[in-house]
């Protein structure tokens, strides 16, 4: 049984979306922002849901906003920002940018994870998907050891953490995970 008070939602919505031009938390996919696609897939699971965001028009949305600790650093100091923010040991952290995600498919992740596991990584095929994942709060001082090293790429994170479990993902389940990073790929889904 998921324990839904001691889980935190971290949603990633910084970075500049030079690809799609605009903030792609607020691009519409069937007449909802992304941005509201993440938060109903997390309702259901997480007692508190952190928006780490430099952009004050996320405030509109009624979920408490964290900015950035270090600004325009990339998703590994925003992870870092939405840790530091969070109150429990589970969170999952999800990008802004995967509006096909599902309760379901969030409930699965939940569910790979024991108390050995530092994180729980989607992985489609060979390709892991860090901003599809649950870190555990003592990734926080990682995080922030690979960013005091000039260090931000994600998975350099995952090299570092001891316990990393993969949840490998169906082709109905990859469908959910898919990245919507530019209009084109609007187009397509
Ligand atoms: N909080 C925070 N989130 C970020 C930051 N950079 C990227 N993100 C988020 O991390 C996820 C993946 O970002 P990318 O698609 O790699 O980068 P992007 O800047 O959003 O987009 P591009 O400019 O098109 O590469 C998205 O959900 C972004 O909103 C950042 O500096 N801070």
């Amino acid at each position: 049984m998921l324990e839904t008070v001691n889980i935190t939602g971290i949603i990633l919505a910084g970075g500049k979306s030079s690809r799609m031009g605009m903030d792609k938390g607020f691009i519409l996919w069937e007449g909802k922002p992304f941005v509201n696609h993440i938060i109903d897939a997390l309702k259901p699971l997480a007692k508190d849901i952190l928006i780490v965001s430099d952009h004050p028009q996320y405030d509109t949305l009624g979920y408490k906003r964290i900015k950035d600790i270090l600004p325009e650093a990339g998703p590994l100091a925003g992870l870092y920002s939405g840790l530091s923010a969070s109150k429990t040991e589970l969170n999952v952290v999800l990008s802004c940018d995967v509006p096909l995600i599902t309760s379901e498919l969030l409930r699965a992740l939940l569910l790979s994870y024991n108390k050995e596991n530092d994180a729980v990584v989607c992985k489609v095929n060979d390709k892991l998907m860090p901003l599809v994942a649950i870190y555990t709060k003592k990734c926080e001082v990682m995080c922030l050891e690979l960013l005091q090293q000039d260090e931000r790429r994600m998975m350099q994170l995952i090299k570092k953490l001891n316990q990393v479990q993969f949840l490998s993902l169906n082709e109905f389940e990859a469908n959910q995970v898919k990245n919507i990073n530019s209009p084109t790929e609007l187009k397509q889904i």
